[in-house]
């Protein structure tokens, strides 16, 4: 059983608000500029410019720099009779206006600052003589009554979004969205981790893996669905069709997608390579991985039988979808170090993001072998990375040597996807006992003894099979850290609250933590994995916490240069969150109980009287890291905004609430959030998706958001 976790959002009764005059002098930094930004300053303040430390973190992160616009086109989304609110919805996420129109002929030139909605009735008649090219097509359908789009209209748009209603329904779209202008690079981010893996998911149903996803997927980057073994439930006595249909694909994706944070990858394996997929008709499995583009998946597999037109075709369609080609080869006969399997790498690397080579052996001298093929491909240089396993027993080795994308399995599935997978944890075993993975002694170091969170910390190294020691150490008097870091099997730690990047025995820190001023991890510096011996680096995990949190449900771009408040009682509790909201390019951030200085306070006002706040345009998102016991000053602004607040641009509704205050609490500024039309996020949110951050950055491993968010003792949703 999973402890419960993280620190409670405690829903305390509603107290009544102070005057937000009340609020705003209780909070007048001491000197405070009086004079603040009028509303004209307010718009046209300069976009500050990114911390100096910005690009390096964020390419980590793999985070694409913040666009200002959306795509280089008009987004015309395309919706059904009676389903406008998803118009007005998708405007939203992106943080822009929207109109609808009956005819696209009427919009002269690209022009990305709205979004346009057509009716899908409309829009075939509309395209006649209109500059397609400037346009980015996006079909909407809501899948409710388990109807299909027709194909004739998927095909003449450029992507489509399948939809429930339901909680579920923003987040997804914002994830879409995200996908497919560019805005996240979930492949940029996986190039930077030493090893990364996959789950091939075997459900004939995608509903059967929903209960177990989160544990399904601890120790995985990526969720493969393999589409070939889906299988299509037809009505009493009728036979199952030999492929599922794009319909009940579309709608398993869907549902997938909505049930967990990870990158998708795509596979139609064909019946030749272990798969169910009849290969008489290549051309079926170009509609299925065209239409897995379109749908915005982060990876799709392409098989490199396929004939070269079609291979080259999905290559060149990919949009910001990664591919992924599969050769698997089960003749028994396969020899790593022939000239042919260095001509199917070439030749797989033509139209490739990452080569997958898989072949059945039935010695252990076959292992060698490929890792010696690994070398020369390595050697090559430039090139798509290598994914290359053997299958069948013999192989299990090369599955833990293996280092980019290496397929798992996991005990709660219904069958293994190949012969010879093995698990997450089993890989890790395999690798500590061949000295690949030393045991380390990682510390929790603050006021942690016996609390839940380094218990969850533990739980997820032993779900993971990973050998470390995890061990809680107060903070204790002047000193005591220091002894903590000079322990021979020192292998990292968390620190919790963070200290100060000066502070003496930090070591060498990131750009971030230098730039926030604050560590909250110390990690081992990547490609070192030897206690003892290793260097170490101080980082901030808490900044991409919140940017996480902030860009669930809107795109990056959505912030861009639109006002921010931040309430605090200091600067060190703002500048993750500063950092964070610069990340993703927001305007003036106005400042409320504190005064920013050095690098961070670029770009920053103090915002200090009741005039400043009837001046200022509506911000698009508000943080607060108050103390508990000051809470309750939030309440006024969020009110204020939520109700009266003037719109920049026009006619987008969204707007963010961030509450980063822990603890016994004054009032309850979640739920006024939420009651004045605030998307309102509690620093649980927060707490997860760091403490995601913290293990990657500690261990290497991914535990998804949910598998986190679940032990934090609070349902889901
Ligand atoms: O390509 C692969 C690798 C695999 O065949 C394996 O050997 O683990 C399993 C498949 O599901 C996946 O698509």
């Amino acid at each position: 059983m999973i402890p419960t976790a993280f620190p409670q959002h405690r829903a305390t009764p509603l107290l009544d608000d102070p005057p937000l005059s009340t609020a705003l002098k209780a909070q007048d930094p001491p000197g405070a500029n009086p004079n603040i930004a009028g509303p004209s300053s307010a718009t046209t303040t300069l976009s500050p410019a990114p911390p100096a430390s910005g690009p390096t973190d964020q390419t980590a992160a793999g985070i694409a720099a913040p666009a200002a616009a959306t795509a280089a086109g008009t987004v015309v989304i395309i919706y059904g009779q009676n389903q406008e609110h998803i118009v007005q919805l998708v405007a939203e996420v992106l943080g822009k206006p929207w109109t609808t129109e009956a005819s696209l002929g009427m919009l002269a030139r690209a022009n990305d600052t709205a979004v346009v909605g057509i009716l899908a009735h409309d829009l075939a008649r509309s395209l006649q003589g209109c500059e397609r090219s400037s346009l980015i097509l996006v079909n909407t359908y809501c899948v409710e009554n388990g109807s299909a789009p027709e194909d004739s209209l998927t095909e003449s748009c450029d992507y489509e979004f399948l939809y429930l209603r339901g909680p579920f329904l923003r987040r997804d779209l914002s994830r879409f969205l995200s996908l497919i202008f560019g805005q996240t690079r979930p492949h940029d981010d996986l190039r930077t981790k030493t090893r990364t893996n996959f789950i091939s998911t075997t459900f004939p149903d995608v509903h059967a893996a929903l209960p177990n996803l989160d544990i399904l997927s601890v120790g995985s980057d990526a969720v493969e669905i393999r589409v070939d073994l889906l299988v299509e439930p037809v009505p009493k006595g009728w036979t199952t069709p030999p492929v599922p249909s794009l319909k009940y694909v579309g709608q398993q994706l869907m549902l997938l997608r909505q049930h967990t944070e990870l990158p998708i990858i795509f596979t139609v394996r064909c019946t030749r390579e272990n798969g169910k997929f009849p290969m008489d008709d290549p051309a079926l499995f170009y509609k299925y991985l065209r239409r897995a583009i379109q749908w915005g998946v982060e990876y799709v597999d392409v098989e490199l039988w396929l004939p070269e037109e079609i291979r080259r075709q999905l290559f060149e369609k990919k949009g910001h979808s990664m591919i992924l080609s599969a050769f698997h080869d089960f003749s028994g006969t396969w020899k790593w170090t022939s000239e042919e399997a260095q001509r199917i790498f070439t030749e797989s690397a033509k139209y490739a993001d990452i080569v997958k080579m898989i072949a059945m052996v039935h010695t252990i001298e076959e292992n060698y072998e490929l890792e010696y093929f690994r070398s020369t491909i390595k050697s090559r240089g430039a090139g798509p990375p290598l994914s290359a396993v053997n299958m069948g027993q013999m192989g299990q080795l090369s599955r833990a040597l293996n280092t980019v994308f290496s397929p798992i399995t996991h005990p709660l599935l219904p069958m293994i996807a190949a012969p010879g997978q093995l698990t997450a944890a089993e890989i890790n075993e395999a690798l500590h006992i061949m000295g690949q993975l030393p045991k380390r002694e990682l510390y929790a170091i603050g006021s942690f003894r016996s609390t839940p969170h380094s218990m969850f910390m533990e739980k997820c190294l032993n779900e993971l099979g990973l050998p470390h020691n995890f061990t809680s150490v107060d903070r204790g008097p002047k000193g005591s850290m220091e002894s903590v870091l000079v322990q021979p099997h020192f292998g990292g730690a968390y620190l919790n609250p963070p200290v100060p990047t000066t502070t003496s025995f930090i070591p060498a820190a990131s750009d971030a933590a230098r730039a926030i001023g604050l560590v909250d991890t110390i990690a081992m510096t990547p490609g070192e994995a030897t206690p003892g011996t290793s260097r170490f680096i101080g980082e901030n995990a808490a900044w991409k916490g919140i940017r996480a949190t902030l860009t669930r449900e809107y795109v990056p771009s959505a912030y861009s240069s639109r006002a921010a408040i931040i309430l605090a009682s200091s600067q060190a509790d703002a500048s993750a969150a500063i950092f964070a909201l610069r990340s993703l390019a927001v305007g003036t951030i106005y400042t409320v109980g504190f005064k920013a200085s050095g690098p961070l306070a670029a770009g920053l006002e103090p915002f200090t009287s009741i005039q400043s706040v009837k001046r200022v345009e509506q911000p698009f998102v508000i943080v607060s890291a108050l103390p508990p016991e000051k809470s309750l000053l939030v309440q006024p602004l969020l009110r204020h905004y939520g109700v009266n607040g003037r719109c920049s641009p026009p006619c987008t509704r969204g707007r963010v609430y961030l509450d980063l205050t822990s603890g016994l609490r004054k009032g309850d500024p979640l739920a006024v959030a939420t009651r004045a039309g605030w998307t309102a996020y509690g620093v649980e949110d927060v707490s997860a998706w760091t403490t995601v951050e913290t293990l990657r950055l500690l261990v290497g491993q991914n535990v998804p958001f949910d598998f986190v968010r679940m032990a934090s003792g609070r349902p889901l949703f």
